[in-house]
């Protein structure tokens, strides 16, 4: 591989401590994420998914070590130049998707009318293409509380792939949805990524998610990266913590209704 052709990072994490208050959260977490990767993030609750990603996005000082995204350190640049890195993030989270009082259309065209000095009818252009390309094509004048829980998150990546972001942050992009929805916007995240090159870092706790659309999943646990491998070596990981992980989520995919029914009733559980 000459130096052309040796892959960038656009995640470079190096060492992160982090605190809330008096608590160590992350705890000399090492990421990276190469370009035009998509990575899974994976762990169990409170291991620190999301504290990640808020420290990737500058939304908090590191207390040590050092966060590099598209090249740049993202704590040694100047508030404009990392007003522009910005731009060219996309991101998704779980909670606060869609601003409930602006169209699906405005929701979209939001950063664009923020950040750019484009005229409205290139903004409504692009809006437009955006939503086609999350199957939401007609749908810009509808609100946020017409649409179903499919369609939000769907429109809300439209937002996020706007700006034709370099780097994609999805906090639980299929949470909450029922299976064939979730694997809609899994063919998203992938045809997006295909199309486009744009690298991609998703929190997900569901595995099959996961395991459709990773090129490598890194597993947090307890503040520290536990492992970052393929999705086979991680299914074929003989490490407790992360069989765990897997076979939690095993254990209710293959639950019973009868057998569930019938702990209930030996749980003593009473209808009120
Ligand atoms: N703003 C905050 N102030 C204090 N503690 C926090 C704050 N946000 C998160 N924490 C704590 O930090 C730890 C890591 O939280 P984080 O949300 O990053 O975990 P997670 O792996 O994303 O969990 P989950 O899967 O449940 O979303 C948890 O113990 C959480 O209680």
């Amino acid at each position: 591989m000459n130096a052309k052709q040796q892959t960038q990072a656009v995640i470079e994490v190096n060492n992160l401590e982090t605190y809330y208050g008096q608590r160590k959260i992350l705890d000399g977490m090492d990421f990276q994420v190469d370009q035009g990767e998509i990575r899974v993030i994976m762990g169990g609750s409170g291991s620190g998914k999301s504290t990640l990603l808020w420290y990737i996005l500058g939304l908090y000082k590191p207390d040590g070590g050092t966060i590099k995204v598209l090249g740049q350190d993202i704590n040694q640049i100047s508030f404009n130049d990392h007003l522009k890195l910005k731009q060219n993030i996309g991101v998704a989270f779980q909670s606060g998707a869609l601003f409930s009082s602006m169209s699906v259309g405005d929701n979209v065209a939001f950063p664009l009318r923020e950040f750019t000095d484009l005229d409205e009818n290139t903004i409504r252009i692009i809006t437009r293409m955006k939503l086609e390309v999350v199957n939401l094509g007609g749908f810009h004048k509808l609100m946020p509380s017409q649409l179903s829980g499919g369609m939000i998150k769907r429109a809300a990546l439209a937002r996020a792939i706007v700006m034709d972001p370099r780097l994609l942050i999805f906090d639980e992009p299929s949470a909450g949805l029922d299976p064939v929805v979730a694997s809609e916007i899994d063919d998203l995240i992938l045809s997006l990524r295909d199309t486009t090159g744009v690298s991609v870092v998703v929190v997900t706790h569901e595995l099959d998610s996961a395991f459709k659309i990773a090129d490598r999943i890194t597993v947090l646990d307890q503040g520290k990266n536990l492992l970052t491998a393929s999705v086979e070596e991680v299914k074929q990981s003989k490490n407790k913590r992360i069989m765990d992980l897997l076979q939690r989520r095993s254990r209710h995919d293959k639950l019973d209704p009868e057998d569930y029914l019938r702990r209930l009733t030996q749980e003593n559980y009473t209808l009120s």
